[in-house]
């Protein structure tokens, strides 16, 4: 998987958040988006997944050889960041047997196993809405690691997670790193320092 990004630019009102930002993201290799606090990298991440349109320049997803249409850059990646809203009045076996209807599970993995993986089995027949931050956070990250979607944007991943939690993320996304193109939109080092490339945007101003 590829993504390609020529001549990207966002613009608020008269401000340029970022100018003329060139880049491939080849799934042989993994991205940290770094950059201080308003720098734009929340801004830049929405870009590369077709939520919003940039001012100028394009976004492009390639299969191999074959181009993906823009409305179907969502059929192929999976988003966490801490404004992703969870249906909240599910329970967790709710909630899963519905995402599991759009979403396909990595291979061999059932929902019983998820529930295990992301430590969550004693809450199956929890509301959603009266879990903890860091147990939706966890759940957010296992939605996408354990997908078959070949692209994972991660925005701010460990928000939320206490040290065990940032553990259990760092044994998941190193293991993901083999399946998927993963990107980290990020201003703490612990969170990507393993990335093989960094685009600071900064860089781009
Ligand atoms: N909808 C919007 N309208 C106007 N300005 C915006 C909008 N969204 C973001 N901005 C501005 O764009 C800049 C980049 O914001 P963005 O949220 O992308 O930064 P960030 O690097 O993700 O920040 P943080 O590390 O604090 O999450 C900031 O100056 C912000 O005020």
């Amino acid at each position: 998987m590829r993504v390609e990004v020529e001549n990207l630019g966002k613009k608020y009102a008269k401000e340029w958040v970022f100018r003329e930002l060139n880049m491939e993201f080849n799934s042989q290799f993994s991205y940290a988006i770094t950059g201080p606090n308003g720098s734009g990298k929340s801004t830049l991440l929405q870009m590369l997944t077709g939520v919003f349109l940039p001012t100028e320049g394009t976004v492009s997803y390639f299969q191999g050889d074959k181009t993906i249409l823009e409305e179907n850059f969502y059929k192929h990646l999976d988003i966490v960041t801490p404004y992703l809203e969870l249906i909240e009045e599910f329970t967790l076996d709710e909630f899963l047997k519905f995402h599991f209807k759009f979403k396909q599970l990595s291979e061999g993995v059932s929902i019983d196993d998820f529930i295990q993986h992301v430590y969550l089995e004693k809450d199956r027949d929890k509301q959603l809405q009266n879990f903890s931050s860091g147990m939706k956070q966890r759940l957010k990250l296992g939605l996408s690691f354990y997908s078959q979607s070949p692209i994972c944007f991660l925005d701010e991943p460990t928000s939320n997670l206490d040290e065990q939690g940032t553990a259990w993320y760092l044994t998941h996304v190193k293991k993901a790193l083999d399946k998927k193109l993963v990107i980290i939109s990020s201003n703490q080092k612990h969170e990507y320092d393993f990335c093989d490339k960094i685009v600071s945007i900064p860089d781009f101003k």
